[in-house]
């Protein structure tokens, strides 16, 4: 049975009560927070920054943080983010000039590294660095804001990058972050992700343990 994991986005969160929404959304079962960075440079967006994730640390949350960087230029925010207790940093290549520099300084800090995939970006941008990987993202919608529809050729993506791994007998985990939902989830875990980013389809929801379970019948179907 595949391994696999939730990760609520916390950009759908009600940031007002963000300690609160999160440690809520683990104890209803989500595996990992989804934290999405965001600069208005590489994105046409602000989110929150390092200090963001460290109040949540010090709030008490000790799940995995995938500290998720649309950020241009990358290695500062890698550095702050890798101090203020990230567990995954994953960044756009074309946001860094090094991005082997870039992979091995996330992995001297102690984190585990990951490149993201724009829908349009090609997967051949990856290859040689895979093997330094801990994940795999491919995003399922452009980046920069939550809430938009899953763009259906990434489905194709996600297959060819399962085969891509596989290949080369590596365990980097293959994350799909955009419009992902109940009615979706099990499409993509066909295609081969293992880890989930949904945003709106979680923190959207009346009740969390409720939409985390129907996710998670989906998944025990695949
Ligand atoms: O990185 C991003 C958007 O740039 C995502 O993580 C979204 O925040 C996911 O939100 P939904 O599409 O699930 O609402
Ligand atoms: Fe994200």
């Amino acid at each position: 049975m595949s391994d696999f994991k939730i990760a609520p986005s916390i950009l759908a969160a009600d940031f007002a009560r963000l300690g609160e929404e999160v440690s809520d959304v683990l104890e209803a079962g989500a595996d990992i927070v989804h934290f999405d960075v965001m600069d208005n440079h590489y994105v046409p967006n602000l989110s929150v920054g390092p200090m963001v994730a460290k109040a949540l640390r010090d709030y008490g949350i000790t799940a995995p943080i995938d500290v998720h960087l649309m950020v241009e230029p990358v290695d500062t925010m890698i550095t702050e983010f890798a101090k203020a207790g990230a567990t995954y940093i994953t960044f756009h290549p074309e946001a860094s000039r090094h991005v082997d520099r870039s992979v091995g300084l996330i992995r001297d800090l102690g984190c585990k590294a990951g490149l993201v995939l724009n829908p349009a970006t090609p997967l051949e941008v990856i290859k040689h660095v895979l093997p330094q990987l801990d994940m795999v993202l491919l995003m399922s919608v452009n980046p920069g804001f939550g809430g938009q529809k899953f763009i259906p050729y990434t489905l194709d993506k996600l297959k060819m990058a399962r085969v891509m791994i596989d290949e080369m007998g590596l365990s980097t985990r293959l994350e799909v972050d955009g419009g992902i939902t109940v009615n979706n989830i099990a499409e993509a875990a066909k295609a081969g992700a293992d880890t989930f980013v949904a945003g709106s389809a979680i923190f959207g929801a009346d009740d969390y343990r409720t939409v985390i379970k129907a996710m998670r019948d989906q998944l025990a179907m695949v």
